[in-house]
């Protein structure tokens, strides 16, 4: 008989909106034994999962599971980029967005069932100013409310929601210049995103044509954002047709440069990191290998 899948789940006890998981208990209700090993443990702080991650791979695990939203998850394949081991996901952000991008399933008995038998493949992992991102990175309104949801004391849709809807009578854009390969922007920037997956999470579709694995970051510029734009953005987003919406210009790219006017904020999916008025971003093709 092969030897079983050594996994082990690195639970963020502070994520999503719901506190209570007894994780132990429902790993050993649905985990085959004859199929998984593993072993269990909660993150102490914020960058933690990155060390535990790292150590796990280093004594053998075969999959390191990040249990949390997109926060978690990036801390964890970070620990993993450059080691054996693939990063798993079992969902319990607020957004969730690679686990949705990936087809991960939402519910956590089905997740936790899934670990038994997962599929093994590499995917694309961008980088700005050096920080990497597995979902999307973003300068402008969308690093701006994250910074201001981090500050807000409660999660959940709602909050974000009304976050954003308070952000919005107050962010002015930004003058910035976007050099591609082939070509150089001057524009302004309300958003700017860099999408390596498809949402944001909670199923907004910033760039729905982004595809995880095709060596290219897809750009998503919003310039300008008039209420009947904002209302159009917010839709399309919801329904996944931002580039047919005519609401934003959409590029890919390896590599890009940004010089900003003044000091812009910056996001890392969906973690605030500061402000800076250059930024270098690319994207590592296949740099990870997920278990989905
Ligand atoms: N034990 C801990 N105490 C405090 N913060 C932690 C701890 N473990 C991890 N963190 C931090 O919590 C942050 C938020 O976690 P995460 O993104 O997983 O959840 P979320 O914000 O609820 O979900 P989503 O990103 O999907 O909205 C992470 O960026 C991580 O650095």
């Amino acid at each position: 008989m092969p030897a079983a899948l050594r996994i082990c789940f690195l639970l963020n006890p502070t994520s999503g909106t719901n506190r209570r998981l007894d994780l132990p208990a429902l790993l050993s209700q649905h985990l085959d034994a004859n199929l998984v090993s593993y072993e269990v443990e909660e993150t102490q702080y914020a960058g933690h999962a990155v060390e535990l991650a790292r150590a796990a791979a280093a004594r053998g695990c075969r999959v390191v599971v990040a249990v949390g939203g997109d926060g978690t998850v990036n801390e964890v394949a970070r620990g993993l980029l450059g080691t054996q081991a693939a990063l798993g996901i079992l969902p319990r952000g607020s957004g969730n967005g690679l686990a949705r991008h990936l087809k991960v399933p939402m519910e956590i008995v089905a997740a936790i069932k899934h670990l038994n038998q997962p599929t093994f493949q590499r995917i694309d992992v961008g980088s700005i100013n050096g920080r990497e991102f597995f979902c999307t990175a973003g300068l402008g309104f969308d690093a701006h409310v994250s910074k201001c949801f981090a500050e807000a004391g409660t999660r959940g849709l709602a909050t974000y929601a009304q976050v954003a809807l308070r952000e919005y009578r107050r962010f002015r854009p930004v003058p910035i210049t976007v050099a591609l390969a082939d070509t150089t922007l001057e524009t302004d920037c309300y958003v700017l995103a860099f999408a390596n997956a498809a949402q944001y999470g909670n199923n907004a579709y910033i760039a729905p044509r982004a595809d995880i694995q095709d060596g290219l970051l897809d750009l998503c510029l919003i310039d300008s954002m008039s209420v009947v734009r904002a209302v159009r953005v917010a839709l399309s987003l919801a329904l996944g047709d931002l580039p047919e919406s005519g609401a934003a210009v959409f590029h890919t790219a390896r590599q890009v440069q940004v010089e900003a006017a003044r000091p812009l904020g910056f996001h890392v999916d969906g973690d605030y990191v500061g402000t800076s008025t250059h930024f270098s971003v690319e994207l590592h093709p296949l740099a990870l290998e997920v278990a989905v």
